[in-house]
């Protein structure tokens, strides 16, 4: 596709608020996530994400994040939630991820890397989940939870995916731009970087984020 055309998509995580999750659908997010890991500060009880669900707009995917959630919980969410995908934070592998018949994005902790780890990890990923629709790369170390803000090093990116990233893990309004230009993601996903305190976002830094977004994609050079 012609770099004019591409628009980079963007996934604001973490929502707990009806008031927030209709500003991110009027300013043109493409996705939101509703987050029921049990270590969140962000969890919701399916009730609570239904209320929110509800007050999304069409054409916005809804997405139920998981981190070791119990099959029972992943299939009771999706009853009352009804999102569009599926994203798995722990040490799920491809055949749980695809057991509940919705698409999935598999987050991938890219923090302590060791070099086994990065020599042929596009391969490794391929392996491990071949029925995932993307990867999230995340500033978190495995066996730790996401959420926190913290970026990674955006050159241990693996390269020849052959699907789809999202890039996570410490965006905010200040960085988006450059991260994107750094590393051509799909699209980029933001938590802590649009809150005021966790799970309660913030007006401003949604708009913001949203505009440098827009503006790397202007200027892809
Ligand atoms: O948000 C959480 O609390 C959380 C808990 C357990 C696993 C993952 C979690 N969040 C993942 C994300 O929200 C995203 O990957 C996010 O973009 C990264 O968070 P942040 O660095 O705060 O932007």
């Amino acid at each position: 596709m012609s770099k004019t055309l591409f628009r980079t998509r963007i996934k604001f995580c973490g929502m707990t608020r009806a008031g927030d999750v209709r500003l991110a659908s009027e300013l043109g997010v493409d996705a939101i996530g509703f987050v029921f890991a049990e270590d969140s500060p962000r969890r919701l009880q399916p009730e609570e994400a239904r209320a929110m669900r509800n007050a999304m707009e069409p054409l916005v995917d809804a997405v139920a994040l998981f981190r070791d959630n119990a099959p029972d919980e992943v299939r009771a969410v999706i009853k009352q939630v009804r999102p569009s995908l599926l994203q798995f934070h722990g040490a799920e592998d491809d055949a749980f991820c695809r057991s509940f018949g919705l698409p999935y994005i598999k987050g991938i902790p890219m923090v302590g890397l060791d070099p086994a780890q990065r020599a042929g990890h596009a391969t490794q990923l391929h392996l491990r989940y071949p029925g995932a629709a993307a990867f999230l790369f995340d500033g978190h170390a495995q066996g730790e939870r996401g959420g926190t803000g913290r970026t990674f090093d955006w050159s241990q990116i693996p390269t020849g995916l052959g699907k789809p990233f999202v890039l996570a893990g410490g965006m905010k309004p200040d960085n988006v731009f450059d991260a994107i230009h750094a590393t051509l993601p799909w699209g980029v996903d933001v938590a802590s970087g649009i809150e005021s305190a966790p799970g309660i976002k913030d007006g401003d830094k949604m708009r913001r984020f949203v505009e440098e977004v827009r503006r790397a994609d202007c200027h892809p050079d």
